[in-house]
């Protein structure tokens, strides 16, 4: 267990969209916090305007809110961090960081070429250091506003995560704390895939009964690796599984969701991605998590058909016909 006694102060590293949101949030718990944004201009149009223009437009950031592009000075007496950059560059930004305090993450993927999930990205950059995740069913539009979420804590530093969801935890935002990190990087990940699977039925038209059968299914799925890896199907069943496969899922803001409707509208991958400033995790982390799940004999198909299509193997209708046509079998 760390000597996690609580939180003063909160670094938020990565000012995109749920980095901003979470910098928000720790402000109205009540933790003096900062926003690192890797990129100066940015973080100067940032502290100049109070708003995050390329990514939150329109909320406003309070003066109390530091905003810095100096790793130092974000993180000068944290007792907390939260690392909020895409999966894909945790690893290429985790040494432009100092020391860093007990750190949750809160990117949801699995890494291109090494397969790690971004806790095993963060406890190799930096080993022995007290760490977990924060995940669930949060569009971060929505948390800024302050309106109502709910998210957990993941650790098995039981003091983090605890200290951890009880200081972040007020008003809108409920934190529960968990200790099965795990299953909740597994869901958080794998949920990206599954919803992009769920816009893409939807786009080509395939209707409600088919998104329906495709997120039960990628449950079942995301809970087979879960396992394989060592967490629990409950936690798959919870907040960072379940419930965030229910807002991606269905909801029209997500951005995975989004890019498999217009997949199944019959628009290219190039084209959809080259249009967004923001990130689509689902898609970098589709053939990574098949091949993890490969590497330890769990299947996936939903994921494997989602990255057949997102690598131009195969169209949607194809690829939900051949899910269709695999062998029957029992349901667990
Ligand atoms: N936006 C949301 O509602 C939520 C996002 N997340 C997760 O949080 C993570 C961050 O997502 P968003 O804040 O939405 O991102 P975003 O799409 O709003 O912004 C992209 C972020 O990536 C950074 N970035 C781009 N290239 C980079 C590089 N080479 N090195 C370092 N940073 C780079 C940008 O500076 C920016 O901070 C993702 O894993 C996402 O799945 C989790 C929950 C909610
Ligand atoms: O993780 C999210 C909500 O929990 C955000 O989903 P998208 O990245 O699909 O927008």
């Amino acid at each position: 267990m760390s000597p996690f006694h609580g939180i003063g102060r909160v670094a938020v590293i990565g000012a995109g969209a749920w980095g901003t949101a979470l910098a928000l949030q720790a402000l109205r718990a009540g933790a003096a916090t900062a926003l690192w944004a890797r990129d100066p201009d940015r973080a100067l149009a940032m502290r100049a305007a109070r708003e995050n223009a390329a990514h939150l437009p329109g909320q406003l950031l309070p003066a109390e809110l530091r905003i810095t592009a100096d790793a130092e000075e974000a993180l000068e007496g944290a007792d907390l961090a939260l690392l909020v950059v895409p999966c894909q560059h945790l690893a290429g930004m985790l040494p432009r960081l100092p020391a860093l305090p007990p750190s949750l993450v809160a990117a949801k993927g699995v890494e291109h070429g090494t397969l790690r999930l971004p806790l095993e990205i963060l406890a190799d950059a930096r080993p022995g250091l007290p760490a977990g995740v924060l995940s669930g069913p949060n569009f971060a539009r929505e948390v800024a506003q302050g309106l109502p979420a709910a998210a957990v804590v993941a650790s098995l530093d039981e003091a983090l995560r605890q200290g951890a969801a009880a200081s972040l935890s007020s008003g809108g935002f409920r934190l529960y704390d968990h200790d099965d990190p795990v299953g909740a990087e597994v869901g958080g990940a794998a949920k990206n895939v599954i919803a992009i699977a769920a816009g893409a039925v939807i786009g080509a038209g395939l209707g409600e009964n088919a998104r329906a059968a495709l997120v039960t299914r990628g449950l079942a799925e995301i809970a087979r690796l879960a396992v394989a890896l060592g967490g629990r199907a409950e936690t798959v069943a919870g907040l960072s599984g379940l419930g965030d496969l229910l807002l991606t899922c269905t909801g029209g803001s997500s951005r995975n969701f989004s890019l498999g409707l217009a997949l199944g509208q019959g628009r290219h991958l190039a084209a959809i991605l080259a249009e967004r400033n923001s990130v689509t995790e689902g898609v970098a982390t589709a053939p990574a998590l098949l091949a993890r799940a490969a590497a330890v004999g769990v299947e996936m198909p939903i994921t494997a058909a989602v990255a057949d299509v997102l690598e131009g193997r195969m169209d949607v209708v194809g690829a939900v016909e051949q899910l269709m046509n695999r062998p029957l079998r029992q349901e667990v």
